[in-house]
């Protein structure tokens, strides 16, 4: 199975975030990460052991240029298609498809300080402070520094533990993700699982389980499971909570509504779950695919069992690289804790839950119905309520010259100030097909597409 919920930029991005995601000791400089992965030849766990074992104080080799260029630029066609090209960073036009070429400069060597996002050999790239990680430990710290939102104890003290229980014993079942990276099919360092609630969360709107049914592939496939008894209780609270959260935040002209005074209405009709067993499962650097969500989504992010660190760090646009840098920005999310990530979260930042050295065992403070003593766990689950937006349907996504529904991209890299971002339709084949892909890309334009409503009109 491919993954449908999550949306990495470019293949070598995804490459060093899963070495990223495998390493048990700090590796400071993302070109370390590159290096090692040009030593192993892109295999992604041979290069996390060979970091994992190579001592602190080795001095880093400098003679990468080279080697980085030969296998950023592999000479055969197949090897060609890897690197996916990526649209300009400033197009002002409306809808285009560009049938059969890309745009200019496509077949150009990659950038690798635009992919790495680090200093680039320049001047004024020196000059721009690289900031330490930042923990935020309370809700307030959350609010300054991101654009989410934390709230601890959110469910009812005995339905949260009853959630917990009924997913830790379902994610015995739950898969890993896989999908095509380079010439092989890499699979998420942790188990996973979809569901799609019984109706859209608005009505008793029957097409919805149909719809449902489309969202691997874009092909027909066996309808997601609907949510569990106690997951359905732990929506219908965190619905209001989201809401209440909405309505005292900027809203943006693109998120999905009738208009900025009617209340609010953000409801979840699915949800990914997450299942990490033990302090080494993770998932890597990510932002969150917006193909069914629509521009500016809000997702709502629970955790449940032992205490992991949830990490955000923003993509500084292209034309800010020379002014700022990024900074890692760490958050404890405890037993019973929702995380929102507002409006404009999937658009800016980046999350991960990074492995850890250690971890805390949970004790749950209510046993299982059956038992008098409580099992304590070294588990997390996760589970983010997101809403598929109608206008954002299946049947309404266009398909790429391969044939298959592309997915929807915002330009993180470049989005200038606070103008409302741009976003492209892209091939997805090279996730899910022998990573072999077209190179259809298309801005997407809400109103020539009929999508709507919006905030904005
Ligand atoms: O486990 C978490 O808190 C994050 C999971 C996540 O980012 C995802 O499922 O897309
Ligand atoms: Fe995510």
């Amino acid at each position: 199975m491919i993954n449908e919920t999550r949306d990495s930029e470019n293949d070598t991005e995804t490459l060093i975030s899963l070495v990223e995601s495998l390493l048990t000791r700090n590796v400071a400089q993302q070109s370390d990460i590159l290096e090692a992965l040009v030593k192993c030849e892109g295999d992604v766990n041979g290069a996390a052991a060979f970091l994992n074992q190579k001592p602190e104080s080795e001095p880093p080799k400098r003679k990468r240029e080279n080697k980085l260029d030969s296998w950023l630029k592999p000479p055969s066609k197949r090897a060609r298609n890897k690197v996916r090209e990526k649209p300009p960073v400033s197009s002002g036009s409306s809808s285009s498809t560009v049938p059969g070429s890309v745009p200019s400069g496509s077949k150009q060597p990659v950038d690798l300080s635009l992919l790495l996002r680090q200093p680039s050999p320049s001047k004024a790239r020196k000059t721009v402070p690289k900031l330490p990680p930042l923990t935020l430990s309370t809700p307030a710290l959350v609010a300054k520094h991101t654009p989410c939102t934390l709230h601890y104890s959110v469910l009812p003290q005995e339905l949260a533990c009853q959630l917990f229980y009924a997913m830790l014993d379902l994610s015995k079942e739950w898969k890993r993700n896989k999908w095509w990276l380079f010439d092989r099919v890499v699979e998420s360092p942790h188990r996973t699982s979809f569901f799609a609630r019984r109706t859209d969360g608005l009505d008793s709107d029957e097409s919805w389980q149909d719809a449902a049914q489309f969202w691997y592939n874009g092909r027909r496939t066996v309808p997601p499971d609907t949510f569990p008894e106690p997951m359905e209780k732990a929506c219908k609270i965190i619905e209001e909570i989201v809401n209440r959260e909405i309505s005292k935040r900027k809203r943006y002209p693109l998120e999905y509504g009738e208009s900025s005074s009617t209340p609010s209405v953000w409801r979840a009709n699915v949800a990914a779950s997450n299942c990490y067993e033990g302090s080494k499962e993770s998932v890597g650097w990510h932002s969150d695919q917006v193909t069914y969500l629509g521009p500016y989504p809000t997702i709502a992010s629970l955790s449940l069992g032992t205490t992991r660190s949830f990490s955000l760090r923003e993509v500084i646009p292209t034309q800010e690289l020379d002014q700022r840098n990024a900074r890692t920005l760490n958050i404890p999310l405890p037993h019973n804790s929702l995380t929102i990530m507002h409006a404009s979260c999937q658009e800016t930042f980046k999350h991960s839950i990074p492995p850890q050295n250690s971890i805390d065992k949970f004790r749950p403070p209510l046993p299982r119905p059956s038992k008098t003593e409580t099992e304590p766990s070294i588990s997390r689950i996760n589970i983010t309520f997101r809403f598929y937006r109608p206008d954002f349907r299946p049947p309404s996504i266009p398909k790429c010259h391969c044939g298959i529904p592309t997915i929807l991209r915002p330009d993180m890299k470049g989005r200038v100030g606070d103008a409302t971002y741009k976003y492209w339709w892209t091939c997805y084949a090279g996730a899910q097909n022998d990573g072999k892909g077209c190179n259809f890309w298309k801005v997407m334009d809400m109103s020539a597409e009929g999508r709507g409503p919006c905030i904005g009109g």
